[in-house]
């Protein structure tokens, strides 16, 4: 097994796993299909909002709850993780089956919440918890044009 995957966590070992964690504790969560700049940017800023990031990634029946197509997610929770765990910027990566990263939240409760800017935390439950507790929330603006689902267009449209 490749060192990065020591950075798989399961839900029930996450709160022991983030109280090793150097402080403050990021957390951001999300489906990751296709990884790509704009993600990887916006995990290295949200990695440097503090001194450790954790990332919860939805599993493939959650994704299929999101309704972001029928073929979605196009790889593995598995794969999405562990493409994940290999990043410098990320401490560690969980799972999460609901339809929102709330509960990861309340078990987490990470010092900072991070989102991409397409979201706003004053209207996501995960954001509305953690100011609620005090945490701080942060919508990360785009620093490039990217998603999944564009990838995909194109993978299709010259495949
Ligand atoms: N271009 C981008 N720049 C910065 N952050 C992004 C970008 N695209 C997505 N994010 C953020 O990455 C996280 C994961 O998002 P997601 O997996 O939905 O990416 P996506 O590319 O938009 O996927 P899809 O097209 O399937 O919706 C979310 O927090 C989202 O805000
Ligand atoms: O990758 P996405 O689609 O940005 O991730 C989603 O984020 C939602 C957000 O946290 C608002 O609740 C979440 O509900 C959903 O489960 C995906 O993680």
């Amino acid at each position: 097994m490749a060192t990065f995957e020591q950075k798989l966590c399961t839900r029930t070992t996450l709160p022991q796993r983030i109280a090793d964690l150097p402080k403050p504790v990021v957390l951001t969560n999300g489906v990751f299909d296709i990884l790509h700049r704009g993600h990887v940017t916006y995990l290295a800023q949200a990695r440097e909002l503090g001194a450790s990031l954790v990332v919860a990634v939805n599993t493939d029946a959650s994704v299929k709850r999101l309704g972001k197509g029928d073929d979605r997610p196009l790889n593995t929770l598995a794969d999405r993780m562990a493409v994940l765990a290999a990043l410098e910027s990320v401490s560690l990566v969980v799972e999460f089956d609901e339809d929102t990263a709330l509960e990861v939240v309340q078990e987490a409760r990470p010092d900072i919440y991070a989102k991409g800017g397409d979201y706003v935390m004053s209207a996501i439950p995960e954001g509305k918890e953690v100011i609620a507790y005090g945490g701080k929330a942060v919508a990360i603006d785009f620093a490039h044009d990217r998603s999944t689902t564009k990838l995909v267009a194109k993978i299709r449209q010259y495949g």
